[in-house]
């Protein structure tokens, strides 16, 4: 769907509807005939009241006394109906809260099911900000009509109803609502078209302080120490006043609407009163078909709005959905195939004449062929820019190649199914991510084949046993949001450990363990390759006592593997590598 106008949104508002009753009948059923018999008890509670007026009220001031029987049978009556009422906008307020908050519920999950299949690229074009406003506000924002929309279609019910007993009781009052009924609904359909656009913008710009929301308080390090301060709230300044000027230009329509929508029934019932004084002189009516259908205007106000409610909440709705779509109907994900790795010794890893560029950049990889042997550690090791991280995505298919083909014991990646992939092979980036849980819970991931004796094995194979069993409530103790109670370096063994958990076949590490201590980086990967069940590594390094312990080196340079070898060999044979690790060498000092 394209973005929508003022013109177009009552249309596609309706379609909303329609795909949230095709997704939800039994509750609409449910909530719709509850408000529609609502709607007929308001006429019938009209003319009830008009009975009582007439035939009790009138003849008991004339007569001055009250029938005893005649007053419990209206009681009776009046009490009837008002339980009848009170069952009728149970299931109508059940039915449409039910629905409303399970279509929420369903396109949440929707929307977060399809942001964790997107490729890392998609993520990167779009802010975190924007990402959470579509699964918050956008998705409540296109279900906010349903909560009134069954109150809306028993109105509507209601109306043809109360439109038949006018013309039942007298045909000239009766006009009165024929007249008042096309205005109601015109007024809400020039209401609708004014409001789309507001609405829309309003939408708009919640996703947009939302993003600069969260970039702030994620930069917000940086901001302090940089002392941006003033300028970021400058920045966000900006977005929060358009903002605000965007829900005052929805609240000033409606300032105007509300009202007009309110008062339109009382010209109705003064109208009636007019009109009916006249018809009871004539005699073509008495006084409790007056009351009736004066009362009945009184009534309508209310009801009709839930009209007003629901067209009022389409173009937010509209919006909300379409951004939704936007992220549902993404396109850029990887296809999986059905293919398995059975088995649990070390995988080969292989890259093929493998090419990559990113989006419409230049070409960031040519022509990278090698192969980390079962078993074996394998160091890439290259200049800033050359393509490292670039092949660690390839390696674990974050990413796909534009040409040539990366795969694990002779499968192409491609073929093989989302789950054996992520069974076979772990990747370890250099900025760790550690989840607001504790040790345990950030390295068992809630897999149920990884249990204590698992975590700490992992903890020790990463070297992070010591600190971890140092911590005030070991295995228990909470890390804090993104791991804030750790250091560094603790972070990265802690995600280390995570990846060693789930014994991958093939262990990709991205600079993983910059931050930890030269030593204890030997130490991990020594440990790795002496590990019985033995991985497969390929090691993003920097520092030479890392890029010496690999079996292997793959010498990058600008996206093209330039020499593979050993360490010793790499440093004979070219004089590039040899000034680029003597360089890392000096940096570590
Ligand atoms: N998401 C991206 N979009 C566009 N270009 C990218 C993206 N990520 C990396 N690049 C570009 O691809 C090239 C290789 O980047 P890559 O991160 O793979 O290099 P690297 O060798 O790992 O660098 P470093 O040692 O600095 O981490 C660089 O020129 C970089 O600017």
């Amino acid at each position: 769907m394209s973005s929508s106008t003022g013109n177009d949104v009552l249309g596609r508002g309706l379609w909303v509807l329609g795909q949230a009753i095709r997704t939800e009948p039994r509750l609409f059923t449910v909530s719709a005939i509850g408000s529609s018999f609502f709607g007929f008890l308001i006429i019938a509670n009209s003319y009830v009241v008009g009975a009582v007026i007439g035939n009790v009220v009138v003849p008991a001031f004339a007569e001055r006394r009250v029938s005893a029987g005649g007053l419990a049978l209206v009681v009776a009556v009046l009490l009837g109906i008002s339980v009848l009422r009170v069952a009728s906008i149970w299931a109508r307020r059940l039915g449409a809260g039910f629905m409303q908050f399970r279509l929420q519920a369903r396109y949440r999950r929707a929307v977060t099911r399809r942001y964790l299949s997107l490729p890392p690229e998609w993520h990167q074009r779009h802010a975190t900000g924007s990402l959470l406003s579509n699964a918050s506000s956008d998705v409540e924002a296109t279900f906010a009509p349903i909560a009134p929309l069954p109150f809306a279609v028993g109105t509507i019910v209601m109306i043809v109803g109360a439109l038949v007993a006018l013309f039942l009781t007298d045909w000239v009052l009766a006009l009165v609502g024929v007249a008042l009924f096309p205005i109601l609904f015109a007024l809400n359909f020039f209401y609708s078209r004014r409001m789309a656009p507001r609405q829309i913008q309003a939408q708009r710009m919640r996703a947009k302080v939302a993003a600069v929301a969260h970039e702030s308080f994620d930069g917000a390090l940086v901001v302090k120490t940089m002392g941006r301060e003033a300028d970021e709230s400058r920045r966000f300044g900006v977005f929060v006043t358009e903002l605000r000027d965007a829900l005052v230009a929805v609240g000033r329509l409606r300032g105007v609407f509300d009202p007009l929508m309110e008062s339109l029934p009382s010209v109705g019932t003064l109208a009636v009163l007019l009109l009916g004084t006249w018809r009871l002189q004539t005699g073509a009516i008495g006084v409790t078909e007056l009351v009736s259908v004066a009362f009945l205007f009184t009534v309508l106000a209310f009801p009709v709005r839930a009209i007003g409610w629901v067209i009022g909440e389409l173009p937010r709705s509209v919006a909300g959905w379409e951004r939704v779509q936007a992220v549902l109907s993404a396109e850029g994900d990887l296809r999986y195939g059905e293919g398995d790795l059975p088995g649990s010794a070390p995988a080969e890893l292989r890259f093929d004449r493998v090419d990559y560029r990113y989006a419409d950049g230049p070409p960031v990889l040519r022509d990278v062929t090698f192969t980390v042997p079962a078993g074996k550690t394998v160091a890439l090791v290259g200049a800033t820019g050359s393509g490292k991280s670039t092949i660690a995505a390839l390696a674990v298919r974050l990413v796909d190649p534009d040409a040539g083909q990366v795969s694990v014991d002779g499968v192409k990646l491609p073929d093989l199914s989302a789950s054996a992939l992520a069974g076979a092979s772990a990747l370890v980036p250099q900025i760790p991510f550690v989840f607001d849980d504790t040790v345990r819970g950030n390295v068992a991931l809630d897999r149920p084949d990884v249990d204590d004796d698992g975590v700490w094995a992992a903890l020790r194979l990463a070297q992070a046993d010591r600190f971890a069993g140092g911590l005030p409530d070991g295995l228990d103790t909470a890390v804090g949001e993104r791991g804030t109670s750790l250091s560094g370096g603790q972070r990265q063994r802690l995600t280390l450990a995570r990846a060693l958990a789930g014994r991958p076949r093939l262990l990709v590490l991205d600079d993983a363990t910059s931050a930890v201590d030269p030593r204890v980086e030997a130490a991990i990967l020594g440990a790795l390759r002496r590990r019985d069940s033995g991985t497969s590594i390929l090691v993003v390094a920097y520092r030479r006592a890392t890029i010496a312990l690999a079996d292997q080196v793959v010498y990058l340079h600008q996206g093209r593997v330039v020499a593979t070898g050993t360490h010793v060999e790499l440093m004979e044979s070219q004089p590039g590598y040899r000034d680029l690790v003597t360089a890392y060498e000096k940096a570590d000092k």
